[in-house]
């Protein structure tokens, strides 16, 4: 799910992942939540990632919320050029521990390196905040794709024995139906 104010580059930074393009020009501010599907291969198994993008803007805030708990990874974007979107990350982050699973994954990232003339936020800074709070950290780019596939993949790779556990546990019952078997109430 990717989470962080309204303008920092959710949107692109998805549609950069999804299609390889990037949409400049007017801003269309995301409505509620979005999703898309994109399949991509860590250490030689496919993975299905289903991306969830949602509106920065506050009025929308109740609809994302619903959305928090059955996250298994976060991506919270702030935008370099804009300080307040950085300064709004502690804020972000608090609402992530009162509404996500307590094991979320999640990943900090700073947005529009590419528009390095206008920077705001010092990438120590953007590292140093990651550090206090124990999540990774790199700065993108949705307009240049700068770090884009390698911020999803990192995701990926996370979530990947987990879901391979998971599924371990659904082929095992599916191939063994006594394991799911009630007790009989004893021999006849
Ligand atoms: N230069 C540059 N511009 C970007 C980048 N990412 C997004 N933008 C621009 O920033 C504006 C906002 O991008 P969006 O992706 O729509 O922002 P958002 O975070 O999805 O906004 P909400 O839907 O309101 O939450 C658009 O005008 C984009 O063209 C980037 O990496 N570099």
């Amino acid at each position: 799910m990717l989470l962080g104010d309204s303008g920092v580059g959710k949107t692109c930074f998805l549609l950069q992942f999804k299609d390889g393009a990037f949409l400049s020009g007017t801003f269309i501010a995301t409505v509620g939540i979005d999703f898309r599907n994109k399949v991509v291969a860590v250490d030689g198994v496919k993975v299905k990632l289903q991306i969830w993008d949602t509106a920065g803007q506050e009025r929308f805030r109740s609809v994302t919320h619903a959305y928090y708990r059955d996250a298994q990874a976060l991506l919270l974007l702030y935008d370099i050029t804009s300080k307040m979107s950085f300064d709004n990350i502690r804020a972000w982050l608090t609402e992530i521990h009162e509404y996500a699973q307590k094991d979320v994954v999640i990943m900090l990232l700073g947005n529009k390196a590419d528009v390095s003339s206008e920077r705001a936020v010092r990438t120590e800074d953007g590292a140093s905040l990651a550090r206090e709070y124990g999540v990774p950290f790199m700065e993108t780019s949705a307009k240049t794709g700068m770090n884009v596939e390698l911020a999803f993949l990192a995701i990926a790779k996370h979530l990947l024995p987990a879901a391979v556990g998971f599924l371990s546990v659904a082929f095992l019952r599916a191939e063994r139906p006594w394991a799911n078997a009630q007790p009989s109430g004893g021999n006849k």
